[in-house]
């Protein structure tokens, strides 16, 4: 399988996601430039996290603004996998792949440690590896992810089954415990915790690798299927 990592200026966790992907994975995976257009040849889009031109303005509203945007839309809408972590999870929100704004974090304060999150749901492309209601350590690393979004919003969330992971403990005031969350259609997640920091025992955890395994595995039957 055909990994995209989309660099943006400012991202930071862009090598760590090559790094995940190429060595712990053993797949494929190339940088593509924030200016570039076509998304075409890969099966699978990474926004890894980091500051995208600084932060300025809100979190990830300059990176939506992008250029490859148009090309992730352009996937996603073919049904590819595509995964934002953190700064990648703001700028899907800006871009309004996903539902909802991220907001700072109500200690006002940037927060850096390994926490536990519950896997809600593990009928999907991101999650089928693990166990339904599994609680797995990730690291996060954040200053804006208090994810808000208003009541109707959240109903749709959970009537659509778009929320795939909650913290254990908030540690940051998202509304209903929320760490991560898909589209309808589940194949666009984006989630604050970082599984690219979490693929070798080395690194603490090795509960990250679990989802990209479940993204090739996933991808795999369904080309096997196709063919
Ligand atoms: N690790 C990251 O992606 C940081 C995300 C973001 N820019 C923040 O601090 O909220």
């Amino acid at each position: 399988m055909k990994f995209a990592v989309v660099v943006f200026p400012g991202s930071n966790c862009d090598r760590d996601m090559l790094h995940a992907i190429t060595d712990a994975l053993q797949e494929e995976a190339s940088f593509v430039w924030h200016t570039e257009t076509d998304l075409s040849p890969y099966d699978g889009i990474l926004l890894p996290g980091g500051f995208s031109h600084g932060d300025y303005l809100r979190s990830g509203a300059m990176g939506a603004t992008a250029p490859i945007m148009q090309a992730v839309k352009q996937e996603a809408a073919k049904g590819k996998p595509v995964l934002g972590v953190c700064n990648g999870f703001q700028i899907l929100l800006e871009a309004g792949l996903l539902p909802g704004a991220m907001l700072r974090n109500e200690s006002l304060s940037f927060i850096c440690r390994n926490i536990g999150i519950k896997v809600r749901r593990n009928n999907t492309m991101f999650t089928s590896k693990y166990e339904q209601g599994e609680e797995i350590i990730l690291p996060i690393a954040h200053g804006e992810g208090n994810y808000f979004c208003d009541d109707q919003t959240y109903e749709a969330l959970q009537r659509n089954n778009q929320i795939l992971f909650t913290y254990s403990n908030n540690p940051n005031g998202s509304v209903q415990d929320i760490a991560g969350i898909c589209n309808e259609r589940g194949n666009v997640l984006g989630m604050m915790p970082h599984p690219e920091r979490a693929v070798e025992s080395l690194l603490g955890s090795t509960d990250g690798l679990t989802l990209f395994q479940s993204i090739v595995s996933n991808w795999r039957e369904s080309h096997v299927l196709n063919t």
